[in-house]
């Protein structure tokens, strides 16, 4: 039964796709709570793809257009960039990843991310990960990342928990609210973290034997 063409994972999939996908996982987490951190490590161990919408919409902001220029000044505010922006972004790299497993770091942050992904893309996530940390473990790490980034300073972060709070954090409780989200204690040692990831990993990618496909 995996991959029947009557799965409904082959109707909802976006037209271009090369392959169907099998797992569909959202990563969410404050500011600095180590969702980049974690997914390299599911990249390396269970062969994931990762998409980070952070990572597209910098590499948008560096490319001089003006949604380029848009894009840095409302990150250098810690806001949020509009959602039909970031959902194209996210379209073209879900359609090019040519991997049937993907791991969506970032998104939806908000209200309005999440009406757009409905709207647009349509494939529901098999998981939400919420990696719960501290804001002064966040601010911690943030303030030690040193990768140059604009929104690395103590002003934008304070907006981005904010933000978090009152956008985010909504949006991961309506996921809650139908039995998606697992929390994760991100408090710890990277390590030890991605312990207890491996661990809700495992169980689930045992499913897929079973099933035909979780999305
Ligand atoms: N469990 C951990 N313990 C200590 N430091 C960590 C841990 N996880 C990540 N870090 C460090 O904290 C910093 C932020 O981590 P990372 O970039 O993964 O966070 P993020 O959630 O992706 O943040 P952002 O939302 O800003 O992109 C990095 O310097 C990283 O090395
Ligand atoms: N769905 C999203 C994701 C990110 N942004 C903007 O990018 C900034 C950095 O995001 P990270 O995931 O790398 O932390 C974030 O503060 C927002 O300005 C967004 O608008 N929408
Ligand atoms: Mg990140």
């Amino acid at each position: 039964m995996l991959q029947s063409r009557n799965c409904p994972a082959y109707r909802r999939e976006p037209s271009h796709r090369k392959s169907p996908l099998l797992f569909l996982f959202w990563f969410e987490g404050g500011p600095g709570s180590g969702k980049g951190t974690q997914c390299a490590k599911i990249v390396q161990h269970f062969g994931f793809a990762h998409i980070s919408t952070g990572d597209l919409l910098r590499d948008e902001s560096r490319s001089g257009s003006e949604t380029g220029n848009m894009i840095e000044s409302i990150m250098k505010e810690g806001k949020m960039v509009p959602a039909e922006v970031t959902i194209k972004l996210l379209q073209k790299a879900m359609q090019e990843s040519g991997n049937d497993k993907l791991l969506i770091d970032g998104f939806p942050r908000n209200e309005e991310n999440r009406a757009a992904y409905e709207a647009v893309i349509k494939i529901e996530p098999k998981l939400v990960l919420f990696l719960d940390c501290s804001e002064e473990e966040m601010e911690r790490r943030l303030l030690n990342r040193n990768q140059g980034r604009l929104d690395d300073n103590i002003e934008t972060m304070r907006k981005r928990f904010k933000v978090f709070k009152e956008s985010t954090l909504p949006v991961i409780e309506y996921y809650n609210s139908k039995g998606k989200v697992r929390k994760i204690d991100a408090g710890k040692p990277a390590e030890e973290v991605f312990e207890d990831i491996k661990t809700i990993f495992t169980s689930i990618s045992q499913v897929k034997h079973c099933f035909c496909v979780i999305l």
